[in-house]
């Protein structure tokens, strides 16, 4: 576990925040210049912030009331950036032993051959830095941090530099460290990329913490979801595959019904992210419709809008999805909070880009 408190004043810009990121990976969600780089850097050891207490896995990092402020090359923090700082001059090969040579002697974790064969690196050792794609020098980075065996992994928008086919090509990696034993917090942009990757979201705004919470719990939340951009925002709930059709769709079993998808992950749990905007409601059971998905739920909270619409929480088990629709939609058909309804899901909708292995 990782609790970060830090308080720091930079004139026109403070930093007030306090948060717990368990096991797993926690997403540090904010607007552009809300303070998610700075939180990573104090954390890191990079900043100093003027009052505060940053722990790991039960060791002080740092703590001003007791003095305490560990170099950076102390704490044992895997630092991931935006662009990979591999050195141009080393192999593939020496640039993970750089790595590695930062691993105390007893510590756990993937050893030398475990971490090019879950990253898939092995082929590229004696290659230069110059000679890798960019999803490539992500991995390579990814390896050299998971080698000095840290006891966190910190990682500033890890995917931002790269196209969408390279960003397909790390974020398997990425939802396996979601297993990992250690605390990973992930800086991001991408509500997509929080939806897959990260099982706590701490939401930053002005250098304060506005709400953290499971993923689940903040992406379903109807007062959070403008945060999130109103075409953007959308739920996650639990998925269960339950076999392929004859025409192809895969059925995936949900809490609130069956969803027909075109292309999904192999494995029994997923975690299927439906878009606020590509779900609408209705009272009736839906008849004659060519979309196929149609969850039942109850309405759960409804949260008003001051351009026309409203995000409605729709209780789905004892999770929730959110639709986006007219305040006109909301009088005309009744929507209130208690009354059942349908939310109907075109099976095109969710993209394999929406699914995620639990
Ligand atoms: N050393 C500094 N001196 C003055 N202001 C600073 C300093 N470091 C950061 N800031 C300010 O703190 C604010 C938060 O910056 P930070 O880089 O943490 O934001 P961010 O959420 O990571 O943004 P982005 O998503 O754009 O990277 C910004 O307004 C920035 O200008």
């Amino acid at each position: 576990m990782l609790e970060v408190s830090l308080r720091h004043d930079f004139g026109s810009f403070s930093v007030d925040v306090d948060f717990t990121a368990p096991k797993g990976v926690t997403a540090l969600f904010g607007a552009s210049g809300a303070g998610k780089t700075t939180v990573v850097n104090a954390v890191a050891g990079l900043f100093r912030p003027a009052q505060g207490r940053i722990t790991a896995e039960g060791v002080t990092l740092f703590d001003t009331d007791k003095h305490i402020n560990l170099p950076p090359r102390k704490r044992r923090v895997g630092y991931v950036f935006q662009e990979p700082r591999l050195f141009p001059h080393m192999s593939v090969r020496s640039n993970l032993l750089y790595g590695a040579r930062f691993a105390p002697r007893d510590a756990t974790g993937p050893d030398f051959d475990a971490v090019i064969g879950m990253l898939g690196i092995g082929a590229l050792l004696d290659r230069r830095p110059g000679a890798l794609s960019g999803g490539e020098k992500s991995r390579v980075s990814l390896g050299r941090a998971l080698l000095s065996k840290p006891r966190m992994l910190l990682m500033d928008e890890p995917l931002a530099a790269l196209d969408a086919p390279r960003r397909e090509e790390i974020l398997p990696f990425l939802e396996s460290l979601r297993d990992a034993g250690m605390p990973v917090l992930l800086v991001s942009h991408s509500i997509a990329e929080v939806a897959r990757l990260a099982s706590t979201v701490v939401l930053l705004s002005k250098g304060r913490v506005i709400a953290s919470g499971p993923t689940g719990e903040i992406l379903s939340d109807p007062a959070l979801a403008p945060r999130f951009g109103a075409g953007e925002a959308g739920a996650i709930i639990t998925a269960h595959t339950a076999g392929r059709d004859a025409d192809g769709l895969i059925r995936l079993e949900t809490a609130g019904g069956p969803v027909w998808v075109t292309d999904a992950p192999e494995a029994a749990h997923l975690r299927l992210r439906i878009q606020a905007s590509d779900v609408i409601l209705s009272r009736e059971a839906p008849a004659g419709l060519s979309a196929l998905n149609v969850l039942t739920g109850t309405i759960r909270r409804i949260e008003e809008e001051a351009d026309g619409r409203a995000f409605v929480q729709i209780a789905i088990g004892d999770e929730a999805i959110l639709s986006r629709v007219t305040l006109r939609s909301v009088r005309a058909l009744g929507l209130a909070p208690g009354v059942a309804c349908h939310a109907i899901v075109k099976s095109v909708a969710v993209s394999r880009d929406d699914l995620a292995e639990i």
